[in-house]
């Protein structure tokens, strides 16, 4: 099993360890990634460190806030971040993936399939999955503001028990917009993750959970 000497020293100077299976199946999922991206516009990410010091730093710092064996659903995965990063480090995970561009979901299903990787992968919108599916956590990147995750989640809390977003600083501007629309009545948002976004920036990714008030008391 070999490993990229980039990738390596990217790990390296992020200081993340992984195991070493693990990290074979993440660096040819960042290489079959870049592969598509030569015909599809799928990341910008294309380097070892962009990888590690974005991609992987926000999929490490979800997976362990997983509970064991949860049903879990990527809504707008587009290029497989967070999901197929996830479903690699938590294999026990049953991990599906939604994609509404159709081109994009055949190919996050060809890589799901050439990593061997147990995810389903659907070619829809994230919320119309839910008329007729239940997961225990929606997660997402860079999908939508919090206003139109509240709007599209509003039909279906029967559905989902709740939603983990990686966001950047300017979650507040959205949940201040949220606020304003009325949107947050009945939902509990909390921030259970922050970390840096760069080692010598003032500027954090954080985690937010958001769920029915009262969903976990
Ligand atoms: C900017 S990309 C983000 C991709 C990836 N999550 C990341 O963080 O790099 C957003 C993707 O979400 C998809 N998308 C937007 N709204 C969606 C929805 N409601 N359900 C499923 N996919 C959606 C778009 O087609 C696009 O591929």
């Amino acid at each position: 099993m070999s490993l990229e000497p980039d990738f390596v020293a990217a790990l390296d100077s992020h200081g993340i360890e992984l195991d070493p299976a693990q990290a074979k199946q993440l660096q040819d999922y960042a290489q079959l990634v870049w592969q598509w991206n030569e015909k599809l516009n799928l990341t910008r990410h294309t380097t070892w460190d962009l990888f590690v010091g974005r991609d992987l730093r926000d999929c490490l710092q979800l997976a362990p806030l997983l509970e064991a064996d949860e049903e879990v659903l990527d809504v707008g995965s587009g290029n497989g971040v967070p999901g197929i990063p996830i479903a690699i480090l938590r294999p026990d995970l049953q991990m599906s993936l939604a994609e509404s561009v159709g081109k994009r979901a055949k190919v996050l299903d060809d890589i799901v399939s050439d990593l061997n990787l147990p995810v389903t992968v659907y070619g829809a919108r994230g919320e119309h999955l839910l008329e007729d599916f239940r997961f225990t956590t929606i997660i997402a990147r860079a999908v939508g503001s919090l206003t139109k995750f509240c709007r599209w989640i509003e039909p279906h809390w029967t559905n989902v028990d709740r939603l983990l977003l990686i966001k950047g600083p300017k979650w507040v501007d959205e949940r201040g917009e949220a606020r304003h629309h009325g949107l947050m009545k009945g939902l509990e948002l909390r921030r259970v993750v922050s970390y840096p976004l760069a080692a010598d920036g003032p500027d954090e990714g954080v985690i937010l959970q958001l769920n029915r008030a009262g969903r976990f008391d």
